[in-house]
């Protein structure tokens, strides 16, 4: 099917109030790409004046709460990002079910949570290397999927990323055989749980994917984008890979 590509940035624990000249750069070279959407989710303390300055810029966070409000110090919920601007949100990233625990149950919740504020989600899944060394990467990423996506999921408001653990940071990526075929896997476990509509949720690549590799990241079938770390820190780093999703086929 063809879709439009999605390149969204994931600032991580990174970027100061300054930093949102470069989302100045981005948001005023992005009108050049009608077809590619673009999104950068950033820390929260910056996404007010973010939305504010950058109107045309899909601006998002990289996790909520699943409840709406309550005693949970230090948390954000999904309509506080909303209230402060935000349209989407990443749940579920491998940082996260990593250092604070999250179950697929608990990332599923976060998704629904967006949803009722109106927000957008991206959630994420994918293998650490021992998993893809023992053979089970599919398996895992497939039962993540499963558990992290609720059954109120459409294309409207879900993206997918797949975001092999072992390839985030590092500089290496999997081989485009490898991205193809699990991809293709994501896929069919989408279609055959929400038909026709799962044919049109858009599957992100995400992990060191920058300039030089995406041209050939997004030409894979299935690859309907990317998740960006490091390299949507910078205008120069990320626009060109906007730029390679533009050329990309769809
Ligand atoms: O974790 C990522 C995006 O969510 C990927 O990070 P890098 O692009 O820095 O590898």
């Amino acid at each position: 099917m063809k879709m439009r590509k999605l390149i969204a940035g994931n600032w991580k624990m990174n970027g100061l109030i300054a930093q949102l000249d470069d989302v100045e750069e981005i948001a005023s070279k992005i009108a050049i790409y009608p077809e590619v959407d673009t999104a950068l989710c950033i820390p929260s303390t910056l996404i007010r004046p973010a939305a504010g300055r950058f109107p045309e810029m899909a601006i998002g966070g990289q996790d909520c709460h699943m409840a709406s409000s309550g005693a949970h110090t230090g948390c954000i919920s999904a309509i506080m990002l909303a209230d402060a601007g935000a349209r989407l949100t990443i749940v579920g990233h491998s940082e996260r079910r990593a250092a604070q625990g999250e179950s697929d149950a608990d990332v599923c919740a976060k998704a629904l949570a967006a949803r009722s504020a109106d927000l957008s989600a991206i959630v994420c899944v994918g293998e650490t290397e021992a998993e893809r060394d023992a053979g089970q990467a599919e398996a895992v990423v497939l039962g993540q999927l499963a558990g992290s996506l609720p059954d109120e999921a459409t294309s409207e408001w879900v993206s997918i990323a797949y975001e092999p653990v072992w390839a985030i940071g590092t500089g290496r990526i999997p081989s485009i055989e490898d991205v193809a075929a699990m991809h293709g896997a994501i896929r069919n476990a989408l279609t055959s749980r929400f038909g026709t509509d799962g044919a049109a949720i858009r599957i992100l690549y995400g992990g060191s994917m920058n300039g030089d590799n995406a041209k050939s990241l997004l030409a894979v079938a299935n690859v309907d984008g990317g998740l960006i770390g490091g390299a949507s820190l910078k205008a120069d780093k990320f626009l060109p890979i906007v730029e390679a999703a533009a050329s990309a086929p769809r």
